[in-house]
């Protein structure tokens, strides 16, 4: 039988945004044992799964245990899939009537939200990577401003925005369920076995 590799502390979900953490809490539940820390990583430019590899090598660095990271897109096709990693900073600068004014000239406003969870088991292994996508539009925004640009985008298949949705729904399609989906089958199939010594 392959030995099971043993993980001597909870997996430590570092983010800076507290909606994520809800976000994954709500998803993981008890499925993996996580804790959080609070910290924004510095983030690499690049393609997503490399600049979600790196806030991982960072993460793992400065926590004592094995981590899990998570960086989102939002890539719109007409664009070729910009803003894509850079949508933190568009949002910030030209906020959801910016954000829909930059597909004015086009008439595809279809897009997709990219999310890429990493999980770095110690310093020396290199990070593995999960992919979730959900496609959908762009669209004037509608519903609660709580959380980024959840109001501007709405998922194929349905006439709500993520904002508009109940928590419950958009948990169930969404770029981060799909990607922690991957993560779970991942921790089902290595059954790596905890060994919390420490907590
Ligand atoms: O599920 C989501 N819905 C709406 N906005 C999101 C979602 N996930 C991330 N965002 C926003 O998209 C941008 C993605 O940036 P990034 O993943 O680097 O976030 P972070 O640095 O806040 O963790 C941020 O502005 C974030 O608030
Ligand atoms: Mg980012």
């Amino acid at each position: 039988m392959a030995s099971r590799l043993v993980l001597s502390s909870p997996v430590t979900f570092v983010t800076g945004n507290a909606k994520k953490l809800d976000e994954v809490r709500a998803i993981l539940g008890h499925s993996i044992p996580f804790q959080s820390l609070k910290l924004d990583l510095p983030e690499l430019q690049g393609e997503p799964e490399e600049i979600s590899k790196e806030k991982a090598r960072l993460a793992v660095a400065k926590v004592n245990g094995p981590v899990l990271v998570e960086d989102t897109c939002l890539c719109f096709n007409a664009l070729k899939g910009l803003p894509g990693p850079y949508i933190k900073w568009f949002l910030q600068k030209i906020g959801h009537e910016g954000l829909n004014n930059l597909l004015s000239a086009y008439d595809d406003k279809s897009a997709y939200a990219l999310c890429v969870f990493s999980f770095a088991i110690s310093p020396n292994i290199e990070p593995i990577t999960f992919v979730g996508k959900t496609p959908g539009k762009i669209v004037p925004p509608r519903g609660p401003t709580d959380f980024g640009w959840d109001p501007i985008f709405q998922p194929d298949g349905y006439e709500q925005t993520y904002a508009e949705m109940p928590k419950e729904e958009k948990n169930k399609i969404s770029h981060r369920y799909r990607s922690l989906e991957l993560v779970k089958s991942h921790f089902a199939e290595a059954g790596y076995e905890f060994q919390m010594n420490n907590v």
